[in-house]
């Protein structure tokens, strides 16, 4: 199956300084990809360039194809084309999705509005907006499609965010720490549900995240990074199982021993 997303050989520089050096990965459709690595190992900033919105200032090189076309060295405007399309993102923070002083019903709405007129296809956006609510499992769509972002709880809002990624259809997720800001019951169900997603639309799903359990249960492969350079790919049972880099065998002890002092401590 072609890939939706190739990266090869990125490098990425900052006043001539590689953050990210000589990055290689791939996702497919139907694929759940997961970029670990500690803060500040060049996870967000592999994604970002990936979609073409490395910070100003930084330089990437190697190549990278999205969707068939060759990102680095693209015309924004050729690349901006593909965001909202071809791929869409989630962060951490919801709230940078999404407008504080718009209805929730009224920000998909724009989202599918958006995807339509593009397609050139018409919709019955109302009936869309809500079908994406109950989709992602938001309660009571029809009364939450009237509520400001502020009065909907954090994982509420994440949802929303998705749904409007969904709204986009695209056949690439990026999700950049997509729950780490939700408490781990909330955190548990928005990882089911982007599972769920990937599986039932085929979608790819790039997943960025410096928490090993959480990547654990949400990807089929990881690609580890320590200072900006890939340190091992694989399986995930194989990489978690048995790291063959010492970073990630510490990554990974690491994480056990919080696990072990949690339990310890309930
Ligand atoms: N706008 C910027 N200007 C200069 N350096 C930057 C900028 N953004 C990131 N960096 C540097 O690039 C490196 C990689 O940053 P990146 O945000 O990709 O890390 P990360 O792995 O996503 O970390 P975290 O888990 O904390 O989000 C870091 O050393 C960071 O300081």
């Amino acid at each position: 199956m072609a890939d939706l997303l190739t990266i090869e050989n990125l490098t990425i520089r900052h006043v001539g300084r590689p953050l990210v050096s000589d990055v290689s990965l791939s996702v497919a459709a139907g694929e759940r990809v997961g970029l670990i690595g500690e803060s500040g190992s060049g996870k967000s900033l592999t994604a970002l360039a990936a979609i073409g919105l490395l910070p100003d200032g930084m330089t990437a090189s190697g190549s990278i194809r999205l969707s068939d076309r060759e990102v680095i060295g693209s015309a924004d405007r050729d690349v901006a084309g593909l965001r909202g399309t071809a791929v869409a993102t989630i962060f951490q923070e919801p709230l940078t999705a999404l407008d504080p002083l718009m209805r929730i019903g009224k920000q998909i709405a724009e989202a599918v509005r958006r995807r339509a007129h593009r397609d050139g296809r018409s919709v019955d956006v109302q009936a869309e907006v809500l079908g994406l609510m109950v989709r992602v499992a938001l309660p009571d769509p029809a009364r939450l499609a009237r509520a400001y972002p502020h009065e909907m709880s954090g994982g509420q809002r994440q949802r929303a965010a998705i749904a409007m990624a969904l709204a986009c259809r695209p056949s690439l997720l990026i999700a950049d720490e997509p729950t780490t800001a939700l408490d781990v019951t909330t955190q548990a169900e928005v990882l089911t549900l982007l599972e769920t997603l990937v599986r039932e639309e085929n979608m790819g799903l790039l997943f960025i995240s410096h928490d090993l359990p959480v990547v654990g249960t949400a990807v089929d492969r990881v690609v580890v990074l320590r200072a900006g350079e890939m340190v091992e790919q694989g399986p995930i049972a194989e990489v978690f199982g048995r790291p063959r880099h010492p970073y990630t065998l510490g990554l990974v002890e690491a994480a056990r021993a919080f696990d072990q002092a949690i339990g310890a401590a309930l």
